[in-house]
């Protein structure tokens, strides 16, 4: 039986985020993941979960300055000591919410850079974050984000990603397919995910093209939740989605699967 985690950034944004909780648990959703809880204090977004039974199962680093369109900072030769403080403050918050992994956005890279340098720099950032990660029993996601929706975002294809988890050689690195974005750049998705199963951490999904509900679009995501089962994938599905109305109009899929 495929578990859920309810992707707070992305769905019930009818609400304000701390309601968003209370809203998931009474979806029926026994997890959720965010994108940053640093808006708040580690132990408001704590009392969140403990209130309403649910576990955090995934969030990111720090990644830079998004307002300003930064998407990670991995990769970017530079950041180094802003990168380590951020694997500072996400442990942190980790320990708080009882996350057991964090996803490190690599960041978007100018077209005429030299490639080499963001690779050596990602590779060692990974390799930090992941020890550091390792002392408190942590892992370290590393997620492949499709070049329509982040152009000149690093990390594109799960073959990419699983190549450098490998040269880094850290245990507690692990890779995230994202459904949506594999889809996206790379199809063949039953494969893939059978191919890179044992280093796969994390997984998400949403339709394809437009990021909406699981139900409709050209992935049959009942056929990938029978085939994880069938494989014996034990790591949680992200509902990485923006609903099409409202979110509790749109659950139906979930009821379906659950
Ligand atoms: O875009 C995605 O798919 C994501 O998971 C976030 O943007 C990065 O974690
Ligand atoms: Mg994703």
């Amino acid at each position: 039986m495929p578990k859920f985690a309810a992707n707070l950034t992305m769905m019930f944004n009818e609400h304000e985020f701390p309601a968003r909780f209370t809203a998931a648990a009474k979806a029926g959703f026994e997890a959720v993941e965010f994108l940053f809880p640093y808006d708040y204090a580690p132990t408001e977004v704590a009392q969140w979960l403990k209130e309403n039974n649910l576990k955090n199962i995934l969030f990111n680093l720090p990644p830079g300055d998004w307002a300003a369109g930064e998407r990670g900072i991995a990769a970017l030769p530079g950041r180094e000591d802003e990168f380590r403080a951020g694997v500072t403050k996400a442990i942190e918050y980790a320990l708080a919410l009882g996350t057991p992994q964090v996803h490190m956005m690599a960041g978007l890279i100018p077209s005429s850079s030299d490639l080499a340098l963001y690779r050596k720099t990602y590779l060692a950032n990974m390799k930090f974050a992941a020890k550091e990660l390792a002392k408190h029993k942590l892992n370290l996601l590393l997620e492949p984000i499709n070049t329509r929706d982040m152009p000149g975002y690093f990390l594109n294809t799960q073959a990419q990603a699983h190549e450098l988890r490998a040269e880094c050689g850290e245990p507690n690195v692990k890779v995230q397919m994202d459904f949506y974005h594999a889809q996206i750049m790379e199809g063949d998705l039953a494969m893939t995910f059978k191919k890179f199963f044992n280093d796969i951490g994390h997984t998400q999904i949403a339709s394809v093209p437009n990021r909406n509900e699981p139900d409709d679009g050209e992935v049959n995501f009942p056929f990938i939740f029978k085939m994880l089962d069938e494989m014996g994938y034990q790591g949680w599905i992200g509902c990485e989605y923006r609903p099409k109305g409202k979110t509790e109009d749109g659950l139906a899929w979930f009821k379906a699967a659950k």
